[in-house]
């Protein structure tokens, strides 16, 4: 392993992986990379350009950006769902179109692709093990009994490829996502191409699906690698930390012959396991004569904070490049709202602070400064199964999800919402309802905010024809349950706002923030720290890693015995919350 800095250049002809931690200038090392293979390569052209690929469209448009446009179209940056829809689906998918079911011409990008009624009932009716579907899992049961139906499709939307002990890919179910299916999912599991084949037929493919025909057509036509070598002699990925094992191997094909391969990646900010990301890949990640090189500096945080993610992690020590003192980071014992505001009480009202939050739940209550006492981060899931009315429930959730969306200023997704409400109808008209439905319930903001949802339900009726109720669950969930904290459990597209998890900052390549306050779930990883073995750890330690001068934890509780122990082992300042005077 050679030791290099973010501001050396390597050699361009031999396959490399570069491993760094968090602010070593990894992003930053490739652009430069980039813009020397552009100046000195001799194998590129016009029609022969590097393939950059990263891990989300944010990524993208952030290297984009450093890049610059002299010489961004000499480069294809993009994810690798995108790389390889263009290079290897669009054109060559019509190859196995036939085997696998696939209605080409419907098809038109890929997306998440949800359970339908109808295909269900298809492929349950046409299981290749009906017979074993017994009672009280019959075809019957699985379809109209409530919590047999929910845990079926859920199950279903959570289906994935693995590679078997053969080396083949197939499809499987999640164990931990089937619920009251559990004990015929197995025998369901025997039959799932054929699930995939409904959704084929209706030109339905999904981000995996994507993977899957790509890892197929290459590895029964090498003419495509051929085609891809030829067009692209540099491959860079870049986030591989997080990369999914058909990746890998596709990875790994490209580069047998002419392509030079390099990744670059963080082993301790794998964080996405739960999309099929696997932190072995990019630690194992070998090709014939590859370079290895690591980054050891720290360009990013201040000595105090370099000292605490050393304590935590360490299989690296990372090097204070930027060698400035800051103030020690803080625990705050106590509520998370009070710690925010005791931030503010130092460092005056004017002073930015981002919070990183490790649920949803908790960094929506923070954007509006909620106590985070007495609210249920399940909430939504609750409403899902008391509202049995499937089109108002989607009306109204697509409603808080278009309302929020808007608030933060994020108009593009509020629309894109709003618009399921009006599907039926023109383009134009689409836009136009939703626009002035969108107006309405903003300017109505504050009649219903504080309110049951069933005021929002009534506002919303006024423009847009729903079920009424009967005395019920529904009925008493709408009357019983605050706006306020149902839209606190919404997921936030692109939130760009003061307040997020830590897995959207993630997203967004390269953000790091001054003063960071992270609040997490809980503080092993402070008191037992295994980022190796632990993906929460990791989870907090990307959290306090994106921050440069000024980092602080809130934790409601701690027992007396881990605190002495972080005490003990970490330069850091405590301070219990109850015993600070409140200023007034
Ligand atoms: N060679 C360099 N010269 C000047 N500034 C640099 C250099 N390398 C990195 N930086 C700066 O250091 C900070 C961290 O760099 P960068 O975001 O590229 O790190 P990273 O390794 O991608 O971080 P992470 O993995 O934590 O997202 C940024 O502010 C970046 O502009």
């Amino acid at each position: 392993m050679i030791t290099i800095s973010s501001s050396n250049c390597i050699g361009l002809e031999q396959h490399f992986k570069v491993t760094a931690g968090p602010g070593a200038g990894k992003t930053h090392w490739l652009v430069n990379h980039i813009k020397n293979t552009v100046k000195g390569s001799l194998r590129l052209e016009k029609t022969r350009k590097i393939a950059c690929i990263t891990y989300t469209n944010v990524a993208v448009e952030t290297i984009m950006k450093r890049l610059g446009t002299s010489i961004a179209n000499r480069v294809e940056i993009s994810t690798i769902h995108s790389f390889l829809y263009k290079h290897v689906i669009k054109p060559y998918l019509f190859l196995i179109a036939n085997e696998f079911n696939v209605n080409v011409e419907k098809i038109n990008g890929h997306e998440t692709v949800f359970p339908q009624r109808s295909i269900v009932e298809n492929w349950l009716e046409n299981h290749s093990r009906r017979t074993d579907l017994k009672h009280p899992n019959t075809v019957r049961q699985l379809q109209f009994i409530d919590d047999k139906k929910k845990s079926l499709w859920v199950w279903l939307s959570n289906i994935e490829y693995k590679f078997n002990t053969y080396g083949h890919l197939e499809l499987v179910g999640k164990k931990d996502k089937a619920g009251s299916i559990s004990k015929v999912a197995r025998i369901l599991e025997d039959d799932l191409l054929s699930y995939k084949k409904l959704n084929w037929a209706r030109g339905k493919i999904d981000h995996d699906d994507i993977l899957f025909f790509s890892y197929v057509l290459i590895t029964r036509n090498p003419f495509i690698l051929k085609v891809l070598r030829a067009k692209f002699p540099y491959f860079f990925l870049d986030e591989v930390q997080d990369t999914n094992p058909i990746q890998t191997k596709i990875i790994k094909l490209i580069a047998d012959e002419e392509s030079i391969v390099g990744v670059i990646g963080d082993p301790a900010q794998s964080i996405y396991a739960f999309q099929g990301a696997n932190i072995e890949e990019f630690k194992k990640f070998q090709l014939e004569n590859m370079a290895e090189y690591q980054i050891l500096e720290n360009r990013r945080s201040s000595n105090q904070i370099i000292d605490l993610l050393n304590k935590i992690r360490m299989d690296i020590m990372q090097d204070k490049y930027k060698n400035v003192d800051e103030d020690l980071p803080t625990l705050f014992i106590g509520d998370t709202v009070d710690a925010y505001k005791r931030i503010k009480d130092i460092y005056g009202e004017d002073s930015v602070i981002h919070t990183l939050s490790r649920d949803n739940s908790t960094a929506n209550a923070m954007k509006t400064l909620i106590s985070l006492d007495g609210i249920d981060s399940k909430l939504l899931i609750k409403f899902q199964e008391c509202d049995s009315n499937s089109v108002r429930l989607r009306i109204i959730i697509s409603s808080i999800e278009a309302v929020e969306f808007a608030r933060i200023g994020d108009y593009k997704n509020a629309l894109e919402k709003m618009r399921m409400l009006f599907t039926g109808l023109s383009e134009k008209e689409q836009v136009n309802k939703s626009i002035s439905l969108l107006q309405v319930l903003l300017n109505t903001y504050s009649t219903y905010e504080s309110e049951a949802i069933m005021d929002f339900y009534n506002i919303l009726k006024l423009h847009n024809p729903m079920a009424g109720f009967k005395a019920g669950v529904a009925k008493d969930f709408y009357n019983t349950t605050s706006y306020k904290h149902l839209s606190i459990c919404i997921n936030f597209k692109e939130d760009i706002s003061e307040h997020r998890t830590i897995h959207t900052i993630h997203k967004a390549k390269g953000d790091e923030f001054e003063t960071v306050l992270l609040i997490p779930n809980s503080l092993d990883f402070l008191i037992n720290p295994n980022i190796e073995n632990d993906e929460e750890h990791r989870i907090y330690y990307v959290g306090l890693s994106r921050a440069k001068s000024r980092l602080f934890i809130a934790f409601p509780r701690v027992q007396k015995k881990h605190l002495k122990l972080i005490e003990e082992k970490y330069n850091i300042k405590v301070e219990d919350l109850s015993k600070v005077p409140k200023l007034v």
